[in-house]
């Protein structure tokens, strides 16, 4: 047979099979098609020796990426750069290196203890059903593992692991640390840049040196977490004044660890429901920041308290007074919708994650929020140190000593002032820099700071006094209102007794009369007798 005719005849078989199939597509009741599919698919694997798996862009309802994914989509950067030939390029790291990943529809080959691999990119276009003049396709994206059926339980054991392993590794190395903001219950995010660290932190070295050792700790904790049965999280408080650096610890935190950061604004989020979606879209390796937690909602242990000092209602006023706007516009989070969300019930998912909640004013908090269990860790912030005046001075001004040192120390031992506020007079006055003129703004600052406290405690200890003696003066004045009641209490008994007494003797004249009148004589209650006669002759017995 000549090729001419051979081609002839293959090609009128590949339009017989099209035509016939088209016509089974027509005219086949549909059951019978999905038998065949079925059957047909079941067919062909039973001969095709290979197992395929694929690994989604998206789980779920679109919800989160999935990191089995991106994890691949890291394994895999370094292997497409070399064999792939269209590839991507993506810049990280501030924009320091760019970082390959293999393009659609791609094959890369691996190996792994002598086994070959071969995974494919791909995607799922579906056109949405929305009338619209641009029509909007829905990507879905997916890498596709091929390998022999016989080398099944490798590849699902070991190397599994190890691609994902490998691929958070490098994500980790490549990875641009993201500062995420809640606006609403959507979280938007900048590269975070803070060049806040430990060493830098103003702090007495051995109190810094416990928490680094403890966030360490944690951080490579997993196992001992899944041990004991808990969520992979620690909640850290931060107190003190303001300007002590409880912020600036929050970002040295996530320097250190590695760590993106979810500053959550509560009073933007609606209710506790949306509270968890928040929560439940925020990533592995992350701290979730509330600042200012007692402003942010009445959450404190006082609501209650404050809500029976406000009393009654205006009693001219007895209309209940409609909310304000901005009430009703008010979050609706709750104690409770705080708490669970601190408990991890809905951070248990994946990863660790750090809590940190800042307040200036811990005693306001209500107790059930900052609990042992829930707020691990309670670190103070203080006013400056000698020894957090001295990291200070290595950051501003490169000074390890200096002999206006010893002065600061006595003034610091004296007057409180915020690292915040140090740090200002620690700033390069002039263009030379000169750190003696710093310094010497400082002690000026530290010895006004200290003279004013003394007047304060003065004008304090006056109005103190001021105070007790008015407290003394109400004393006395209300002791001697009661003597002078006491008094008149007295002189009123001593009249009635008086009265009641004559009231007796006269009513004794009364009845002496008229036993006289009566018997010619009376008893006069001393056993004598009168008589007229006796009294006319001035007799008496
Ligand atoms: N302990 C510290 N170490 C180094 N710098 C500090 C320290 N405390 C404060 N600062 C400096 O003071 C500034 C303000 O500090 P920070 O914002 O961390 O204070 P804060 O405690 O969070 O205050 P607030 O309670 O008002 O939020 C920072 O920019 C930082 O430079
Ligand atoms: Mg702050």
């Amino acid at each position: 047979m000549n090729p001419a005719d051979m081609f002839t005849q293959v090609g009128s078989v590949i339009a017989s099979v099209m035509f016939a199939w088209a016509m089974f597509k027509q005219y086949c009741p549909y059951s019978v098609q999905e038998y065949f599919d079925k059957y047909s698919k079941r067919a062909f694997t039973f001969v095709y020796p290979y197992i395929q798996i694929s690994f989604n862009e998206f789980t779920g309802d679109r919800f989160m990426r999935s990191e089995a994914y991106s994890a691949i989509e890291n394994y895999l950067g370094s292997r497409s750069s070399t064999q792939a030939k269209r590839l991507k390029a993506d810049v990280v790291k501030n924009s320091q290196s760019v970082v390959l990943s293999m393009d659609d529809y791609e094959e890369v080959d691996d190996e792994f203890q002598g086994v070959k691999l071969r995974w494919a990119s791909g995607k799922h276009i579906s056109k949405s059903q929305s009338v619209s003049f641009y029509p909007v396709t829905d990507e879905k994206k997916y890498y596709k593992l091929t390998f022999h059926k016989r080398h099944r339980q490798l590849i699902l054991g070991d190397y599994l692991n190890h691609v994902l392993k490998e691929g958070n590794e490098i994500k980790v190395r490549n990875r641009q640390r993201k500062l995420y903001t809640n606006s609403g219950s959507y979280w938007r995010h900048v590269v975070f840049q803070h060049p806040a660290s430990f060493e830098t932190l103003a702090m007495e070295a051995e109190r810094k040196q416990e928490i680094v050792d403890d966030l360490v700790i944690f951080s490579t904790a997993e196992d001992f977490y899944a041990r004991i049965g808990r969520a992979w999280k620690r909640g850290y408080l931060l107190f003190g004044p303001p300007g002590t650096g409880k912020s600036t610890m929050i970002a040295a935190m996530a320097n250190l660890l590695n760590y993106d950061i979810y500053d959550l604004e509560l009073t933007a989020v609606k209710d506790n429901t949306e509270l968890r979606k928040l929560l439940m879209e925020t990533t592995s390796r992350s701290i979730i920041v509330i600042e200012d937690i007692d402003c942010s909602l009445d959450l404190t242990g006082q609501r209650k308290k404050k809500k029976e000092e406000e009393g009654p209602r205006d009693e001219k006023d007895p209309k209940p007074k409609l909310p304000k706007e901005e009430d009703s516009k008010q979050s609706q989070v709750t104690l409770s919708g705080i708490l669970n969300f601190v408990d991890g019930l809905w951070s248990a998912c994946r990863g660790e994650r750090l809590i940190v909640f800042t307040t200036n004013f811990v005693e306001k908090l209500d107790p059930a929020l900052i609990r042992k269990g829930r707020m691990d860790k309670h670190i103070e912030l203080s006013y400056c140190s000698f020894e957090a005046f001295q990291v200070l001075a290595k950051n501003y001004l490169r000074l390890e000593s200096h002999r206006l040192f010893a002065r600061i120390q006595e003034l610091l031992g004296e007057t409180k002032m915020t690292p915040a506020e140090v740090a200002e007079h620690l700033m390069p006055k002039t263009i030379t820099g000169d750190a003696k003129v710093c310094l010497e703004s400082l002690i000026g600052a530290l010895e006004k700071a200290k003279e004013d406290a003394i007047l304060k405690a003065e004008e304090e200890a006056k109005e103190k006094e001021k105070e007790s003696a008015r407290l003394k003066a109400e004393e006395e004045a209300k002791e001697k209102e009661k003597e002078k009641a006491k008094a008149e209490e007295e002189a009123k008994e001593k009249a009635k007794a008086e009265e009641e007494a004559k009231e007796k003797d006269s009513s004794a004249a009364e009845n002496a009369k008229k036993q006289v009148k009566e018997n010619g004589f009376c008893d006069n209650g001393n056993g004598e007798l009168n008589n007229k006669e006796n009294k006319q002759e001035g007799f008496s017995h």
